[in-house]
């Protein structure tokens, strides 16, 4: 009765259709936006068809991953693993000046007991098994860019959608789309900590059947923590964005003067335009990751959804929750 209650409210209001437990999220294995076989033509690697075929391989291992199945390993090549290694080093560098004190607390653990070095590009499954540990955070392979609802609702899982393939070795410093030198030192680390992975999920939950125009806002707002956040510790203001801790130029330019630096308020933040191509002009400070989480949570409670949701973690699904 409470089911059949609950499914007309989800129906009546068309909601958007979204998963409701963990293996749902098979349904995205091959709902990439710019799918991973092809390169846009200003891709660097666009013109070489070894590159294109050999992401072409990657991507299909992540088109066939089921959930339950163990993550594909990939045996990387000689010159990709120079890619990393110039990339890993010099972002390495910057970390202790630069990253936020979360960061540099877990980047010790992912180099013990996930080979992360210069040597060695790190394997998803390694590391999935690691932050299970941690936060119960996990990692699927990913085509290449998932619409943002899709890529939101799967946080609600605490699932991180990750890419295998790593950028071409014509320009190391530079990536026009998420590799695993963004995903591994820029993402998965704070995936690795509780208070992170809370404002994550919160996202992820909030996500799930929102409208069109919820979903921009909350992927804005992800945009402004998650990917280019800044936080403060002290007197001092420090990177979690991976974006930032994947990019050397845009981590250091970000901790100058030169960019604006506001406050981070959901319902400013949700609104705020940004560039995909640039250096960001505006970044947000958040105070701690607990302050964003329960900043994020009141600006939720204003979201026109007809129906609230719990995440049960005992059988990794989601309950809906009628708010008559
Ligand atoms: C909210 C959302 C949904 C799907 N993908 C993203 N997402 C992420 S996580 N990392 C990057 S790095 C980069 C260069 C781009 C374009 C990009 C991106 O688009 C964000
Ligand atoms: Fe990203």
């Amino acid at each position: 009765e409470e089911e059949e209650e609950i499914s007309a409210v989800v129906n009546e209001h068309a909601v958007p259709w979204f998963p409701r437990k963990v293996s749902d999220l098979d349904t995205f294995a091959e709902k990439v936006m710019e799918m991973g076989e092809e390169l846009s033509s200003d891709h660097p690697g666009a013109k070489d068809p070894v590159y294109r075929r050999r992401r072409y391989d990657i991507v299909q291992k992540a088109k066939e991953y089921r959930t339950g199945q163990p993550l594909p390993r990939i045996e990387y090549t000689q010159e990709e693993k120079d890619t990393w290694r110039q990339v890993y080093t010099r972002l390495r560098a910057m970390y202790p000046k630069y990253a936020c004190r979360e960061f540099l607390h877990v980047f010790p653990l992912l180099e013990q007991n996930c080979a992360y070095g210069p040597d060695t590009i790190p394997q998803i499954e390694d590391i999935s098994r690691f932050l299970k540990d941690c936060t119960g955070f996990t990692l699927r392979p990913v085509m290449g860019l998932l619409t943002p609802r899709d890529f939101l609702n799967s946080l609600a899982f605490r699932v991180f959608h990750s890419t295998q393939y790593i950028r071409h070795h014509s320009d190391p410093y530079y990536t026009p789309e998420p590799d695993c030198c963004h995903e591994l030192l820029g993402h998965v680390p704070l995936f690795a900590d509780p208070n992170f992975a809370e404002l994550a999920q919160e996202i992820g939950l909030a996500s799930l059947g929102a409208s069109d125009e919820d979903i921009e806002k909350l992927a804005t707002i992800f945009w402004f923590t998650a990917e280019f956040g800044l936080c403060r510790e002290g007197t001092e203001v420090r990177a979690f964005g991976a974006g930032l801790l994947s990019s050397f130029g845009e981590l250091e330019y970000a901790l100058t003067e030169k960019p604006e630096k506001r406050t981070f308020d959901p319902s400013l933040t949700a609104v705020q335009k940004y560039p995909i191509t640039q250096y960001q002009p505006v970044y947000f400070v958040a105070d701690s990751f607990r302050d964003a989480t329960s900043k994020l949570r009141e600006f939720n409670s204003s979201m026109r959804r007809p129906f609230q949701v719990r995440y049960n973690p005992y059988t990794q699904s989601v309950e809906v929750l009628d708010t008559k």
